[in-house]
């Protein structure tokens, strides 16, 4: 049991509605008895299932507005009715599913997280497959992800998964959208998310998907930071999830990173917002990015933003590009006063002194390592 392979399958409205507006009932045959096939092939699958609102809409059966309430209300009758349709088609292969609804604040705090992961922990090892959802229903747009594909990236993360499946109506990023562009190419393979892979993607196609291509590259970037390699393909392409396993599906793959991280600095990447950023120069820059040194007050030029404490907060280049993320040691009124400063001026300056460093490097995670 311990060596099975665990992987995140994330359904897209679009798949689950086939380019409807209701949920497409001999769709979601299909994916649960390819889940099953799966399973019996040794990995473990958790699903992240979109498709609430949809459901609801089914459900309430009449057309309504689309304000955020409305949403909210679809979504609370819908994911009920989701979730008992995964069950029903489940239980015709003996699988047990769970509900777990979540919110960024589920991954923000560390202890929640650590909770939440837990839980997907013990469904695993006793073979019940998770079905995660955005808990639509009660979360303020503070307290958001916002949408499925960045979730699915941390749900992964949450189970260390090996690999994170994003199923979408088109089989994987084209050089533009295929919906306006029909001489769009499929990129098989993404090395790195740069910026000009960034451009490529647009926001969703339809009325009912949200985010589009932008958010699913969003996601493959956070899971490949974190080891987990990521698959963007086509849901409703026959038998697509046990062939992407075994490489035979159209698809694009995101090479993942080989540089393991420690299950706090994944935590990192994951969840939390950023509060702030800190200006770094040149040789900052290298020694955080490179060397895998702690970052000292000497070499931040300037602060931004409104930070407490122990706050997430980004680091930047002088060019602006984020280098890193970490949990600062000093609030943003500290860091104005000691910034440029050697760390042994800090307690003349300050009065006190409560950390060597501003961010020590087993609290911070790198993005980019920059040739200065
Ligand atoms: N470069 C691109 N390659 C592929 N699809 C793209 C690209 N840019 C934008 N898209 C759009 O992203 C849509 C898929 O995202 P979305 O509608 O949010 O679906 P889902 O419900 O599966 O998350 C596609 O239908 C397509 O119109
Ligand atoms: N949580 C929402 C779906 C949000 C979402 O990200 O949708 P999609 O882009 O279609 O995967 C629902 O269940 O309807």
């Amino acid at each position: 049991m311990a060596s099975r392979k665990v992987v995140v399958v994330k359904l897209g409205t679009s798949v689950l509605t086939a380019g409807g507006t209701l949920l497409n009932k001999p769709r979601l045959v299909e994916l649960a008895s390819q889940c099953v096939e799966l399973r019996s092939a040794g990995w473990q699958v958790i699903l992240v299932s979109s498709g609430a609102v949809a459901a609801g809409r089914a459900a309430l059966g009449k057309e309504i507005g689309s304000s955020i309430a409305e949403k909210q209300m679809l979504a609370a009758i819908g994911q009920g009715q989701l979730i008992h349709l995964w069950q029903s088609l489940f239980s015709i292969y003996d699988v047990s599913v769970a509900q777990l609804l979540l919110t960024r604040a589920d991954v923000e705090n560390r202890a929640r997280y650590l909770n939440a992961r837990d839980t997907l922990n013990q469904l695993l090892s006793h073979d019940v497959v998770p079905i995660i959802n955005e808990n639509d229903a009660v979360a303020t747009s503070e307290i958001k992800v916002g949408d499925n594909d960045n979730l699915s990236a941390m749900v992964a993360i949450l189970a260390n998964a090996d690999r994170l499946l994003l199923l979408t109506d088109q089989s994987g990023l084209f050089t533009a959208d295929p919906r306006q562009n029909p001489d769009a190419r499929l990129i098989e393979t993404v090395d790195e998310i740069d910026e000009d892979i960034i451009a490529l993607a647009g926001g969703s196609g339809t009325a009912l998907g949200t985010g589009g291509m932008a958010t699913k590259l969003q996601a493959a970037q956070i899971a490949q930071r974190a080891g987990i390699e990521t698959v963007i393909a086509k849901g409703s392409e026959s038998n697509v999830i046990v062939n992407i396993q075994s490489g035979q599906a159209k698809s694009t793959k995101f090479i993942r990173f080989d540089a393991p991280l420690d299950g706090r600095k994944k935590w990192l990447l994951s969840g939390p917002r950023c509060n702030g950023a800190l200006i770094c120069d040149d040789g900052a820059v290298d020694a955080v990015s490179t060397q895998g040194a702690s970052l000292l007050a000497k070499g931040i030029t300037d602060v931004s933003g409104q930070f407490s404490r122990g706050d997430l907060i980004e680091l930047k280049s002088l060019q602006g590009k984020v280098i890193a993320k970490g949990l600062v040691a000093f609030d943003h009124h500290e860091l104005q006063q000691i910034k440029g400063l050697h760390s042994a001026q800090i307690s003349e300056v300050l009065g006190y002194q409560t950390a060597n460093v501003v961010i020590h490097r087993d609290d911070l995670v790198v993005l980019e390592h920059v040739a200065t």
